[in-house]
């Protein structure tokens, strides 16, 4: 019931917006073509009689026809089958764009996607966004369409059977019972018993799926943190620790893999045995009408096609079992990840005065410890402010407070008017071109020139030549490159308040105060804080600021 819920939750947005119609549209043109083709195999059903019976009384007059009609039954048929499930997919891609624009859209709303690192995010958003959301389109459209076909299939095949069974009596006790229908009764118990004997069997298989999906997942996430941290890794030649971390983190695949085959072998060994019974059957089920002559041998045959039919149909439960575990599995996960991104709390939008102010704020970390008690600053438009303090005192929580990420405060604080610009130690480069990345986060399009003119400003005028170079310009670049490149995006954006958390620590003291220079005099209307623990800056800066003023009592 729970499981609905979420499904509801996250299904009926789209399929009850007016703007999506056209997926109804296709939904509604595959469903149509999987009833035809149901229709059109009741005919190729009655053809089996009708070829049966002319091959029993060698009627070859009758026979060249009904070859005619079961090539054009059969192209018919797969014709159908074939632009069925071509609709379904094109319905299936367009909910997969929605949904993964939605997921994606929110993650990244008001920093989400940060704020969930905080706490106990759910695991592998990626997995979540990218795998799951496609499964969980997949699979919904494809149960929905083969639960529609499978009924359809029930439905026409039971008439069918229902009338070839005739009335027929059975004899008991030495009275003569009549039973009506009784070939599709066999059909019917036969299939639900197969039906209770697979749940039993494969009851096990949604959490083991679900672990399997999450354990797949941390591996293949582990392996993205070892490519991100090669030079690291190779460094500390910590690769025979990475291989140990990796091997058990296989490990728990291999072993979930264990117990999730042997579920499905047992689950396979009820399910075979089953299907290949009941291929023979409705033919020994046929032979007391045969022998009342209720149907003859091409009746017998088409008998043998509606009861593997009406089975199908019935047993479309028992041949989905894996799909809706599967299916089960992927919408808890969607629907966790999503619950999770709600329950974020919003970030409180800072309010703009004329200077940045703080008044009496108390930081904390995200587990509620106190890291620093009443800040008291305020910092007049175009002044300079350097911030010092001990390791860990909680310099860079406060930056992040002001630039609006951090929600673990209390108390009151102002940004200055115009834009403001946080500079991290460690700058994010996107993988792209450089001119891409010189103008990150925006989409502006700078001249070639000014582009050319910051990055000579920065040091870095080698690169001017390589503004279209595309590269994986966070390996590529030293680390005190790639502090130069940020203060070449500072240098564009022009902001009117620039925070910088220790953004030149890579850099040597006297390269780190050239580069502060070149910072102030381009950007003379910038209003500048620092946090950094590099001494020759100090004098660059008009104020000052020990942090360890404001640090906890223990
Ligand atoms: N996401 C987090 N979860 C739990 N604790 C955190 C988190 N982020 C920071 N902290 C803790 O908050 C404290 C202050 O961290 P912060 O990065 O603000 O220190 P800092 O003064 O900038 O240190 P440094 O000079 O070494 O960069 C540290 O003890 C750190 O472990």
């Amino acid at each position: 019931m729970e499981l609905l819920k979420q499904f509801w939750r996250l299904a009926a947005p789209y399929w009850f917006n007016k703007a999506n119609w056209y997926s109804w549209v296709l939904l509604g043109m595959s469903v149509g073509a999987s009833l035809t083709m149901v229709e059109i195999t009741v005919w190729l059903n009655e053809w089996n009689r009708e070829f049966y019976d002319a091959l029993a009384e060698l009627k070859v007059d009758a026979i060249y026809p009904l070859l005619l009609d079961f090539c054009w039954l059969v192209a018919v048929i797969v014709l159908l089958l074939v632009y069925a499930d071509w609709l379904s997919q094109l319905v299936q891609i367009r909910w997969r764009k929605w949904m993964t624009e939605r997921l994606l859209g929110r993650w990244f709303a008001n920093g989400t996607h940060y704020r969930m690192t905080l706490g106990d995010e759910p695991d592998n958003p990626d997995q979540r966004i990218a795998e799951d959301a496609r499964l969980l389109t997949s699979d919904s459209v494809e149960l929905f369409i083969g639960g529609i076909r499978s009924a359809a299939v029930l439905i026409a095949f039971s008439s069918v059977l229902w009338e070839l069974s005739g009335d027929i009596g059975i004899p008991w006790g030495g009275e003569v019972y009549h039973v009506a229908g009784y070939l599709f009764w066999i059909a019917l118990i036969y299939a639900i018993v197969g039906t209770g004997v697979t749940q039993l069997f494969g009851y096990k298989l949604h959490g083991l799926n679900y672990q399997q999906q999450s354990k797949e997942a941390n591996f293949r996430a582990s392996l993205l943190r070892k490519r991100d941290n090669a030079e690291q890794i190779a460094l500390f030649k910590g690769e025979a620790n990475e291989l140990q971390h990796l091997n058990r983190s296989f490990a728990d695949i291999v072993s979930n893999w264990g117990l999730l085959m042997n579920r499905r072998k047992n689950l396979g060994l009820v399910v075979n045995s089953y299907h290949q019974t009941a291929k023979m059957m409705p033919l020994f089920a046929g032979i007391p009408a045969l022998m009342a002559q209720i149907i003859t041998l091409g009746g017998l045959f088409q008998v043998r096609m509606a009861f593997m039919k009406v089975y199908a149909g019935f047993s479309w439960f028992v041949h989905s079992y894996e799909h809706l575990t599967r299916w089960s599995a992927t919408v808890a996960r969607v629907a966790q990840f999503e619950e999770a991104m709600e329950k974020q709390p919003p970030l409180p939008q800072p309010s703009k005065q004329q200077q940045l102010n703080c008044q009496q704020l108390d930081l904390f970390t995200p587990d509620g410890k106190k890291l620093l008690d009443k800040v008291e600053l305020s910092l007049p438009p175009h002044s300079q402010l350097l911030i010092s303090g001990v390791s860990g005192l909680g310099k860079s929580s406060l930056l992040r407070t002001l630039a609006g990420i951090w929600p673990f405060y209390q108390g009151q604080f102002e940004l200055a008017e115009g834009q403001t610009m946080l500079m991290p130690q460690k700058p994010y480069l996107p993988a792209g071109t450089l001119r891409s990345c010189l103008s990150y986060p925006s989409e502006q399009c700078y001249q070639d020139t000014d582009l050319a003119r910051v990055l000579n400003l920065v040091g870095l005028a080698h690169l001017a030549t390589n503004l279209e170079h595309q590269g994986e310009w966070q390996q590529r670049l030293s680390g005190g490159e790639q502090q130069r490149l940020s203060m070449a995006r500072a240098l564009l954006a022009q902001p009117d308040t620039l925070i910088l958390d220790e953004a030149t620590s890579s850099l040597d003291e006297l390269g780190a105060k050239a580069l502060l220079e070149t910072i102030k005099q381009q950007l003379p209307q910038t209003t500048l804080m620092m946090v950094s623990h590099q001494q020759s800056l100090q004098p660059l800066f008009e104020r000052h600021l020990d942090l360890g003023r404001f640090a906890v009592t223990q």
